[in-house]
């Protein structure tokens, strides 16, 4: 096994800036959550953690000192914490000079001191809008007992005056990791547009996720606006992706053998936890290299953002697959459809499926429990549907009944192979390469136990079940994700310019920001139980606590 499965198998951490540990905050909590879960909702291995943080909030000086603490944990790391003499020249991204004045640069930058398009460095975005006044507000996330409200600013993302490469010097790579995504050639072809904007030329693709950059025989592909023109025009990725990998000291070998001084990791929490690992190994051999992610998942699970992209083009193309489940229960006597869609640690997909379909009678997810049998189990919820209604749709995200944390950190670990009395499936202890544990098949689970309840009560019960999870994937983004790739793909590659390294890029509040890649992926994002989207979806479907 390599270094790098074994670092997620075995739940070791990887290593973090030991600036960012902090003695008031654990990792990844922007703020403790004090709301009550439903007790039927997952129990959490991080709502421990966070009952146990140690804030005095008799201290009078508590609120700027988390406020200190929270600046400190989302200062964006940048080339000059290493390097602090690197020097800076004029932007060269400037849309009032479309045209390139010159092929080398000689005589200077074309950037224009008048134009007012640059973000300052201290330009901030507010990351939460709400102030709840009541830690029993629905979805209320308060730092302390009384909910008091705290400004929490992350850095606003966009282009800087002042650029720590010059772009003849560049040599910048694109690598997507893990598995497809709505969108991802959009990221790419962004990328590459605004990297030749700046004026770069050498741009290539690395094949196959990290892979790319150990595997025999893959070699890199040359990118230019050219080759990357009509790329959005179809699903999945140019580049190709892969799960698992070399280990990091060989993909940071590998950036050295092959010049690269910016790479833009197009991924999931995993692949981002590599592209940290990976800036962190640069930084320890000084290399003059920005990291910078797009957070690539279908599933929504990335802290801090309101959505990734690929989610709403996933959303819309699982509507088709829960309308057909609808045509088929609705036309067959005593019809029951079920639809799995995806999500592994999260229901968002499932949750905003059913939301929009308006079709769907009940929505499963990883984040509430539920049984199926018993007085009060989804299969007597079933019976009851098929007596009042002749039909039902059941909408189950793939994590739903499993325990499901991502062994990222030993965090997770913990929890990774815990039994529950929610847990529907038998575990296999299975991982795929990249260490991520494979599920059993819940929708075909609910659909073999449907059909054997309903014989044994003696009522007819026709069930279909349809599984549309890669068909999902695989699809072209819509319009919305397309614009969001596009700004997401543009601002990475002027996050690079403006030299920050470590940093991931994402929509806050319908703003972009640059993250610190630690603190979006120290956990999967996931449905609040309490939030009044869950709520929305319960008033929706009209399906009662499983429990
Ligand atoms: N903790 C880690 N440290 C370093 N690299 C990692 C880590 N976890 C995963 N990786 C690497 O990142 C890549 C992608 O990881 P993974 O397969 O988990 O997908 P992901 O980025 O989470 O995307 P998805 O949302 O599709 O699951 C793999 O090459 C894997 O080896
Ligand atoms: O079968 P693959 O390619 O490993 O991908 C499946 C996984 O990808 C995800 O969509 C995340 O990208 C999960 O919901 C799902 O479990
Ligand atoms: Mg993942």
């Amino acid at each position: 096994m390599d270094t790098l499965s074994h670092a997620i198998s075995s739940g070791v951490a990887l290593p973090r800036s030991s600036s960012r540990s902090s003695p008031l905050l654990c990792h990844g909590f922007g703020s403790l959550n004090f709301r009550t879960r439903r007790t039927h909702t997952r129990s959490r291995v991080f709502a421990e953690i966070q009952r146990n943080q140690s804030i005095d909030f008799n201290d009078p000086d508590w609120k700027s000192k988390f406020q200190w603490n929270f600046e400190e944990r989302f200062n964006i790391p940048h080339l000059t914490d290493v390097f602090p003499d690197a020097s800076t020249i004029p932007s060269t991204f400037c849309l009032r000079m479309r045209t390139p004045v010159s092929e080398h640069f000689a005589d200077g930058y074309p950037s224009d001191e008048e134009w007012h398009g640059y973000i300052n460095n201290n330009d901030r975005v507010l990351l939460k809008v709400i102030h709840f006044s009541s830690p029993t507000s629905a979805g209320a996330e308060c730092i302390d007992p009384n909910c008091t409200w705290v400004e929490q600013w992350v850095h606003r993302a966009g282009p800087r005056e002042k650029i720590y490469f010059k772009p003849e010097e560049v040599k910048a790579a694109i690598v997507t990791c893990g598995g497809l995504c709505p969108g991802l050639n959009d990221v790419i072809r962004h990328i590459v547009i605004t990297l030749e904007i700046y004026g770069v030329k050498n741009i290539v693709g690395i094949p196959f996720g990290y892979r790319g950059f150990s595997d025999e025989g893959l070699a890199e592909m040359p990118l230019s606006r050219k080759v990357v023109q009509n790329i959005h025009l179809s699903g999945g990725s140019l580049l190709g992706v892969s799960r698992g990998g070399p280990p990091v000291s060989k993909i940071v070998d590998s950036l050295k053998e092959r010049g690269i001084n910016m790479l833009f990791v197009l991924g999931g929490n995993g692949t981002h936890a590599g592209a940290n690992a990976i800036h962190d190994e640069c930084r320890a051999r000084k290399m003059r290299v920005a990291i910078v992610g797009v957070p690539k998942t279908i599933d929504n699970d990335i802290l801090m953002m309101d959505k990734t992209f690929g989610f709403d083009t996933a959303v819309e193309e699982a509507q088709r697959a829960i309308n057909s489940a609808y045509i088929e229960a609705h036309s067959a006597y005593h019809g029951i459809g079920i639809v799995k869609l995806m999500g592994r640690s999260s229901g968002f997909i499932a949750m905003h499926a059913s939301l929009a379909s308006g079709q769907v009678d009940i929505c499963l997810i990883p984040e509430v429990h539920f049984n199926l049998h018993g007085p009060h189990g989804v299969l007597r919820h079933l019976k009851y549907l098929i007596e009042t209604k002749g039909s039902a749709v059941v909408c189950v995200a793939e994590g739903a009944g499993q325990e499901s944390f991502v062994p990222l950190n030993n965090m997770f670990v913990i929890s990774r192979f815990s039994h529950s009395n929610f847990d529907l499936l038998q575990k296999t202890n299975a991982t795929d390469a990249s260490g991520n544990i494979v599920f059993g098949d819940i929708g075909v689970h609910i659909q073999q136990e449907t059909k054997k309840y309903f014989r044994e009560i003696g009522v007819p019960a026709d069930v279909k079940y349809i599984d549309p999870t890669y068909m999902i994937r695989a699809v072209r983004a819509n319009a919305s994700d397309g614009i969001l790739c596009t700004v997401l793909g543009q601002n990475a590659v002027h996050g690079a310019f403006a030299g920050y390294s470590g940093i991931t890029v994402g929509i806050c509040n319908t703003h972009y920001a640059y993250f610190p890649i630690p603190e979006v992926i120290s956990h999967p994002r996931e449905v609040d139980p309490n939030s009044r989207m869950w709520h929305r979806c319960l008033t929706s479907t009209g399906q009662p606590d499983f429990i």
